[in-house]
């Protein structure tokens, strides 16, 4: 039996790739970006005009002059055009490329405009203007050819503006895996069903189905009997058709627990068989000799959720490009427990104002109390190698909201 970091280690060493593809900008929201987005041109590209008024010469108002001839009007969305002599004022608006020989913008809140022999003149009130004032640098943001979005980001509606102003219509996405979700067991029925005394509702299956829609990862949901033929027969087909296979179910020591078995006949090689953990123990996982990973989480619902939630949505993201960060939370009631196992105890948590995160421990009735999951919000990882863990501690913690991966 292996430890908890070794096979987390065992898994993260597998050299999986599922390559990029190219989007259109409108449907890449919430994918891993597979390229470096750069700056096109300077950002600004010109010196733009940031608020509504005159443009003027700043050494003609640096030397004391006040009153302008109003020149013409340029609006955004025209090429500049130039002052004739440093006399007058070219009325200007936000967005528009500052006016030739001007270097000063003044607002309209700031000017009295008048009218003298049939000529329109400008008043500026403003006595604390400065070279350059309401005037957006170009280049002064970000220059040609600098980084804007490295690749591996989530893209949200900001990286879509950016991109956007780049003229990126299309991009390269890192391309996600279709996994097969395989529920085994004799036992199971279909949610709208309802089971004879002798048998439950599926629900593993479910629950990795909904957070796999969460995250937006193509899935499909098959559930197969306790046959070892039937077993070997659509889990190699499965085999075919998708990059990544689940399983829940039948990997104990049960007279039915043929997959392991089943597995290894059809070309996955175990690399690994029990995880020295509490739950999920019988945890199993192989390689397909197609490079394709294999999970084999134990039945129990929460086995299964632990293994899925801890194991394979950290390999999973951080396959994308987009890696899940630990995070750790303060334990608040003294849990003792076996040092042979690394203890992954379901907690209730809280966020203080300091912005830690205090977790109470809900243990329930152990891994098949999957009404428990509701009264927790996380798994909190509670190493082997010592009998006490105490209050004031901090440990790692697995939240079940992924809801900022989706
Ligand atoms: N002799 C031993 N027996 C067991 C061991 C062991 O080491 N030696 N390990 C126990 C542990 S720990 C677990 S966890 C389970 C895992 O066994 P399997 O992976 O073979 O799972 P099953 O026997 O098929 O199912 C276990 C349990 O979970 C229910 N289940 C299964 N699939 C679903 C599903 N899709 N939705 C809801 N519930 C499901 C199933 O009905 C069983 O009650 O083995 C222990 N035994
Ligand atoms: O490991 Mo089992 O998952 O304890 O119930």
């Amino acid at each position: 039996m292996i430890s908890v970091d070794e096979a987390k280690n065992i898994i993260d060493s597998q050299s999986i790739q599922w390559g990029a593809i190219s989007l259109p900008i409108e449907e890449c929201m919430g994918e891993v970006l597979a390229e470096d987005i750069c700056a096109d041109r300077d950002f600004p590209p010109f010196d733009r005009v940031a608020m509504d008024g005159i443009a003027v010469s700043f050494d003609a108002y640096a030397t004391g002059c006040r009153t302008f001839q109003v020149q013409e009007a340029q609006l955004a969305g025209v090429p500049a055009v130039s002052l004739k002599s440093d006399r007058y004022a070219i009325e200007i608006m936000t967005g528009a490329v500052l006016s030739g020989n001007c270097d000063l913008v003044i607002r309209y809140e700031d000017l009295e405009f008048y009218e003298q022999d049939r000529t329109k003149w400008v008043r500026v009130l403003d006595e604390g203007a400065s070279r350059w004032k309401n005037i957006h640098r170009q280049g002064s943001d970000q220059q040609k050819g600098e980084l804007l979005i490295a690749k591996g980001v989530v893209v949200t509606a900001a990286e879509v503006a950016i991109m956007a102003t780049v003229g990126r219509s299309m991009v390269l996405a890192n391309k996600k895996p279709k996994v097969a979700i395989v529920s085994t067991g004799d036992e199971l029925v279909e949610v709208a069903e309802v089971p004879l005394s002798y048998q439950i509702r599926m629900s593993n299956s479910i629950a990795i189905q909904a957070s796999l829609c969460q995250v937006r990862i193509p899935n499909q949901r098959f559930h197969l009997p306790d046959s070892k033929e039937q077993l070997q027969a659509k889990v190699e087909t499965i085999l075919q058709e998708f990059d990544i296979v689940l399983l829940s179910g039948g990997v104990s020591k049960g007279k039915a627990d043929y997959l392991p078995e089943v597995l290894e006949v059809l070309g996955v090689r175990k690399m690994f068989h029990r995880v020295a953990q509490k739950p999920g123990k019988p945890f199993w996982f192989g390689m397909h000799t197609t490079g394709k990973p294999v999970f084999a989480f134990p039945g129990n619902p929460i086995s299964t959720y632990l293994c899925f939630r801890v194991y394979f949505l950290p390999f999973l993201m951080q396959r994308l490009g987009s890696p899940m960060h630990e995070k750790w939370a303060l334990l608040q009631e003294e849990v003792t427990f076996n040092p042979d196992l690394g203890y992954f105890v379901q907690v209730r948590s809280e966020v203080r104002p300091d912005g830690t995160v205090a977790v109470w421990p809900e243990t329930g009735n152990g891994s098949g109390d999957l009404a428990n999951l509701a009264k927790s919000d996380a798994f909190l990882y509670l190493p082997a190698k010592q009998s006490r863990y105490l209050v004031g501690e901090f440990y790692p913690y697995y939240s079940f909201d992924i809801s900022s991966l989706a």
